[in-house]
């Protein structure tokens, strides 16, 4: 993967989207997102059939738009349609089975401290999110709020790996992610809750073009 998809990461699944979530993705792509992470989960989220028949849609959304389409924790489903990759936390499946699994897939990994960030590229990850940078109202079992300061660390020793941030992640405060050394923010509320979601997802995509 081009560290470039990263720049604005949008990440959505059913019940974070104010109206349906194709017509939110559909609008984060107008405004110019470059890369897409399915995440069904919480109050409401769908399993089974009905979410991989959503995922399908959305998928095809994402070839349209040359994007890659990323799914959260169920490699069984990105495997199951053939997604572009799949993103695993430190509580989901090792990133080192999952690289075997996903092959020349994109294997994203979220990380929160120097070693899990070494484990994650020996084991094989493409890139990784770290957070909650800031309060985020979104996931509840969050390791406690970060800062950037990760990322200055992660970035002096490995420069060219890929990095995103993650949580609570604003156009207010999206700078100071991008200048703490990270290669794009990854967001589901600046967007899904936006009252304009395709001109949020076109605001994230202009901080990150003038902090390059
Ligand atoms: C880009 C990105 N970074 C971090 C996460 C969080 O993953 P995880 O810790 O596994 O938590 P859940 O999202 O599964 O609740 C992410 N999804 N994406
Ligand atoms: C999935 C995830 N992982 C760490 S924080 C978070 C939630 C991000 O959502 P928001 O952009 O709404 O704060
Ligand atoms: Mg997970």
């Amino acid at each position: 993967m081009e560290k470039e998809q990263l720049a604005v990461y949008f990440i959505a699944g059913t019940p974070n989207c104010l109206t349906t979530i194709e017509e939110t993705l559909q609008a984060a792509i107008d405004g110019g997102i470059a890369m897409f992470q399915f995440r069904e989960k919480g109050e409401g989220a769908l399993t089974g059939e009905r979410k991989k028949q959503i995922a399908l849609r959305l998928q095809a959304k994402c070839k349209q738009a040359g994007i890659p389409f990323i799914i959260n924790d169920d490699i069984a489903l990105a495997i199951d349609i053939a997604a572009d990759g799949v993103h695993i936390g430190q509580e989901d499946e090792p990133a080192s089975v999952v690289r075997e699994k996903i092959k020349g897939g994109i294997v994203g990994v979220s990380v929160h401290t120097m070693d899990e960030f070494e484990k994650a590229i020996a084991d094989g990850a493409d890139y990784v999110g770290t957070g909650p940078i800031y309060v985020t109202a979104t996931k509840t079992d969050t390791r406690p709020v970060a800062g950037t300061t990760l990322i200055r660390k992660m970035k002096d020793k490995y420069p060219d790996f890929p990095i995103v941030g993650i949580g609570g992640i604003t156009i207010e405060n999206a700078e100071e992610v991008m200048k703490a050394g990270a290669d794009g923010v990854s967001v589901i509320t600046a967007i899904s809750h936006a009252k304009n979601p395709k001109q949020a997802a076109s605001q994230l995509k202009n901080v990150f073009s003038r902090t390059q």
